[in-house]
């Protein structure tokens, strides 16, 4: 059961590209401990909103709150990336021959650890915490590049969580995954609510959005509708 404090709010947000408005008055709000899957067809303007919440465009209109604290200035907008994890539609991961601890780890870069700082003994904690949430604890040790492509995803998504972001965007998260494997996500997912992480998740697979979100939001031409309740 989600509890009802607001991971995110957007009212009337507007945003685009250049003089592209891509995103028009959209409404928005996430609890924490929710998840909540936004459907849309290709160009819909998904992306857009995901990068919208990442603070990676630049201004057009409308208000956003991150736990409850308005992103106005360049110090909130740097403060508001470090309370949200995204894991992205590719792989990312499996270009260097390190361990699958290690890549999860490097998650860490830039929290507490950095240039000459180590990781501590609590990074690693987190970080053998995370591996046994996403159902890797037995892969810690091999190369990251022998993973599978849904053993990739969990690593990537283990990889944000270690950063113990309160809102996680997950882009199209099913995207390289055959039946059994998102299946395995889908109860994940489930999982995330522990942590009172309020979850995103874009992707246009009706059923799927279904199956694992409390709610399901529809994106059409820019603008954000309620679905309908999962589950029914
Ligand atoms: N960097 C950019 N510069 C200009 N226009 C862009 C840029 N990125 C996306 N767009 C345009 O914004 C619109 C929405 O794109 P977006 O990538 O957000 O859609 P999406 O719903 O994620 O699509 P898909 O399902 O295909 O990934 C599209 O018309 C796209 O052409």
């Amino acid at each position: 059961m989600p509890n009802k404090k607001a991971a995110l709010r957007m009212d009337g947000w507007s945003a685009g590209y250049g003089n592209s408005q891509v995103l028009r008055n959209l409404k928005l709000t996430a609890f924490s401990g929710e998840v909540v899957a936004i459907l849309g067809e290709n160009g819909a303007g998904k992306t857009t909103l995901f990068r919208s919440i990442m603070q990676l465009l630049p201004y057009q209109s409308g208000k956003i709150e991150i736990l409850g604290r308005p992103i106005e200035r360049t110090g909130d907008r740097r403060w508001a990336r470090s309370q949200i994890g995204y894991v992205p539609q590719t792989h990312g991961q499996g270009r260097f021959p390190i361990s699958v601890a290690e890549a999860v780890l490097l998650g860490r870069w830039g929290t507490s650890y950095a240039y000459f700082r180590r990781p501590s003994s609590a990074d690693k904690d987190i970080a053998d915490r995370m591996l046994q949430v996403v159902g890797l604890e037995a892969f810690k040790n091999k190369d990251c590049r022998s993973l599978s492509g849904g053993q990739k995803q969990r690593l990537n998504i283990a990889r944000a969580l270690v950063r113990e972001p309160r809102i996680l965007l997950l882009d199209e998260p099913t995207t390289y995954l055959d039946r059994d494997s998102q299946e395995m996500l889908a109860s994940l997912i489930g999982e995330l609510r522990q942590f009172e992480t309020s979850v995103l998740i874009i992707t246009h697979e009706h059923k799927y959005a279904q199956a694992v979100a409390d709610r399901v939001l529809l994106l059409e031409a820019g603008v954000l509708a309620e679905k309908a309740e999962a589950g029914q």
